[in-house]
């Protein structure tokens, strides 16, 4: 794991960003105001319920938003000296999905390695050593074989594989094990974070799974209703977390609390990010600290004493969660 408190090279400043869809003469602000750095070689978790906009932000990151959706408000700013390189590289929720299903595995390299500008001759050799660090041996044997033939987990070890040969300074990994068993997803995730360290990458890692987001991060940032309400380092995570929905994820994850007894649900829905109250907080309807300031306005992001920043008028006192029998999965 990186020491948060040491990064400060910044690799992606993410400013204020906005993701609109147009509809029926109308535009409706899926993504609001993300504002968000990632460090070289930092590992940034990026978590909410499903519907929150973590697909969203990691495709405006790799300028890759459907024609229907438009970023604006914000820049993207890159801070990595590319060198012909791209700068993020990702690795998405279904494997078999994202490989082609007519192309052998090998071609599948040859495909991504000729964009590399690899010479022809070396480009075999290359995709032997990818599949070994994704820890698929005997490569030649998988180089020859069809998605199909493959299980999910080697998939996405494929997937990883061909992400890792872009050689890019960011991988985007969209929810990575959806789909696996539980072995196979701590495996792959751990590996993630293995090449992560050994090749100085930063990684932005979309997830549901708080436990698995504070295992596999240095930064945690809280995706709500389009917008990031809270962002801490992961160590602090469990101790410093304020946002009432943030605590409200923490009782909802079984790996976090110490008795099934102990599991909450999040209260209420997400809203419909299309049809958003925007001079409201959004958490409001499901927030048993609410008062009417909620409903009158929107609160402003503020940095917290511990190094993070909070979204939320009536947060919890710093150290709450202390309190609460958790189990701390960061130790
Ligand atoms: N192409 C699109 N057109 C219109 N709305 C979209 C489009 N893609 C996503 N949305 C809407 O944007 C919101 C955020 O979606 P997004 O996929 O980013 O959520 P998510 O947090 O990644 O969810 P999940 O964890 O289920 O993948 C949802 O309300 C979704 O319906």
């Amino acid at each position: 794991m990186t020491d948060p408190s040491t990064v400060t090279d910044s690799l992606l400043e993410i400013r204020n960003l906005r993701i609109e869809l147009a509809s029926h003469g109308r535009t409706h602000t899926l993504i609001d105001g993300i504002d968000l750095r990632i460090a070289r070689g930092e590992a940034v978790a990026l978590i909410g319920e499903s519907g929150s906009g973590k697909s969203l932000t990691a495709l405006a990151v790799m300028n890759l938003l459907p024609p229907a959706l438009h970023a604006s408000g914000g820049a993207l700013r890159w801070h990595e000296a590319r060198g012909g390189a791209p700068a993020a590289a990702m690795v998405f929720q279904n494997p078999r999905a994202a490989l082609n299903p007519v192309r052998r595995i090998g071609q599948q390299f040859d495909d991504v390695l000729r964009t590399m500008r690899v010479p022809r001759r070396a480009r075999a050799q290359r995709a032997v050593q990818l599949l070994e660090q994704v820890a698929m041996s005997p490569a030649q044997r998988y180089l020859r074989a069809w998605p199909h033939e493959l299980s999910g987990g080697l998939c996405q070890r494929v997937s990883l594989a061909l992400a890792l040969a872009r050689e890019a300074a960011l991988l985007v990994a969209d929810e990575p094990t959806t789909g696996l068993d539980a072995v196979t997803q701590s495996q792959v995730l751990t590996l993630i974070g293995e090449l992560r360290r050994a090749r100085r990458m930063a990684l932005l890692l979309i997830t549901h799974d708080l436990g698995a987001a504070l295992h596999h991060s240095d930064r945690v940032a809280v995706m709500h209703a389009g917008q990031l309400v809270e962002v801490l380092p992961s160590r602090d995570f469990l101790r410093n977390a304020r946002h009432p929905y943030s605590r409200a994820l923490i009782s909802a994850t079984p790996a976090l609390v110490s008795t099934l007894g102990q599991l909450r649900g999040v209260p209420g829905e997400l809203p419909e990010l299309a049809h958003i109250d925007r001079a409201a907080c959004r958490f409001h309807a499901r927030c048993a600290n609410a008062t009417p300031q909620c409903v009158e306005a929107a609160p402003p992001v503020v940095e917290t004493t511990s190094g993070g920043h909070l979204r939320c008028w009536h947060p919890a006192p710093a150290d709450a969660l202390s309190t609460l029998p958790l189990t701390d999965c960061h130790a």
